[in-house]
């Protein structure tokens, strides 16, 4: 299989992050025989510090012309002070928007040898497995007019969806609760707003193609503290762009942290995949970042864009054993639980890529390969 991989690994613990991700492919590539290239790009702070723009015409070329787009993360406090078209985050929204994926789907999983990371009571978490359909190109992120006027002390964001954005993603959702558990959790504020009830009811429409899916509707309040309490209650959770944000980070408590989440997202040119997390400048540079989600989010492009699913198997299945075999980054080293050894980021990734060569060893020999 050959996959050309554009690496857009932005700023603060980005590069650190994508660096482990990367190398999980490189032995990926090596030990199943298959030919992946990766093309570098600038894109963020790092981009508009070296070209001036947070996403160079070079990167976006190089990412239309690859198979997949890994991209770390933007963001950069030294930028605070300019507006937000002219910032990191404006790089991502616009790489987000020209590659066109609308479906962002963030996997939560409660890892068991990590029930101790998390402050959820144990049996809270246990088994928890939701997967987050977020709607990526539309919402407060994209919507206009917008502004912010300094004379009259006065700012204004755009919340709007067409019924047609809606249904393409909620049937995403659908799709994929089909394969799973059979549940959609629709999020909205339909309450209050009328974007959500355009939401509500196109979501309610598009069901009916799907007898075999139970939807329920949440309000996104309540939401926020079920997600927390019942977490298992949930299978595929759908959201409009602002909701999935804030949700899915929420939803790293159950994994123990944010650097645990990976995300595709898809339906575009070209998926873009990237861990949740942000550039976490307060951990920047000293080899505390957690790669795992990145780690996940290379899994996630072997499953989406690769047809790979045995190979993003194995590197999920490798994440499970070095968790198990008690290697924590520091975000998910709570306490001082014994057997567990605190390492930094290039150790998780070199013990993912040792336990990912052991798996694949296997498997092949297995085979008779
Ligand atoms: N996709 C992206 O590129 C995103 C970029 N951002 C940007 O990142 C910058 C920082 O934003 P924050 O709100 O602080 O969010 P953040 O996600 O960067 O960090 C939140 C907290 O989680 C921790 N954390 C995040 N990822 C981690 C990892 N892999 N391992 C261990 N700990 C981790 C951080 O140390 C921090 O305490 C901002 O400029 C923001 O705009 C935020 C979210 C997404
Ligand atoms: C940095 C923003 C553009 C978005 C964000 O936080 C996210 O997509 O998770
Ligand atoms: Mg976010």
């Amino acid at each position: 299989m050959r996959l050309k991989i554009a690496v857009l690994a932005g700023d603060g613990i980005g590069p650190e992050v994508t660096r482990e991700a990367t190398n999980v492919l490189r032995a990926v590539a090596e030990l199943g025989g298959h030919d992946f290239t990766f093309v570098d790009g600038l894109i963020g702070g790092i981009a508009i510090t070296e070209t001036g723009s947070p996403l160079p015409t070079a990167t976006l070329d190089a990412a239309l012309d690859s198979d997949a787009v890994l991209l770390g993360a933007v963001g950069d406090n030294k930028f605070n002070s300019l507006t937000p078209d002219k910032r990191p985050e404006a790089g991502l929204l616009q790489i987000r928007q020209a590659l066109g994926g609308f479906a962002n789907l963030r996997p939560s999983i409660a890892y068991k040898a990590l029930s101790a990371s998390s402050p959820l009571r144990p049996e809270v978490t246990e088994n928890v497995d939701i997967l987050f359909v977020r709607e990526l190109l539309g919402g407060l992120y994209f919507g206009t007019p917008r502004s912010w006027n300094k004379e009259t002390n006065e700012a204004v964001n755009t919340m709007r969806y067409t019924r047609d954005e809606v249904v393409r993603v909620a049937r995403v959702a659908f799709e994929l609760a089909g394969k799973r558990r059979k549940k959609v959790t629709s999020v909205d504020k339909a309450n209050v707003l009328e974007v959500s009830q355009l939401w509500r009811a196109t979501v309610t429409e598009v069901a009916k193609d799907y007898p075999d899916v139970t939807l329920e509707h949440q309000l996104v309040d309540s939401m926020a503290m079920h997600i927390m309490n019942i977490p298992r209650n949930f299978d595929v959770v759908l959201t409009e762009n602002l909701f999935g944000d804030i949700l899915s980070d929420e939803a790293g408590v159950i994994t123990g942290s944010l650097g645990m989440l990976p995300s595709a997202t898809i339906g575009g040119a070209v998926n873009l995949y990237e861990p949740v997390h942000g550039s976490a400048p307060d951990i920047a540079g000293t080899g505390k970042a957690n790669p795992l989600g990145a780690i996940l989010t290379a899994a996630m492009i072997l499953r989406y864009s690769a047809n790979l699913e045995q190979d993003a198997r194995a590197i999920e299945q490798a994440v499970h054993r070095v968790l198990d075999a008690g290697y924590r980054t520091a975000d998910i080293a709570r306490g001082h639980m014994s057997g567990q050894q605190t390492v930094t980021t290039q150790e998780m990734g070199k013990r993912v890529h040792q336990a990912l060569a052991e798996s694949i060893d296997r498997r092949q020999s297995m085979h008779g390969v």
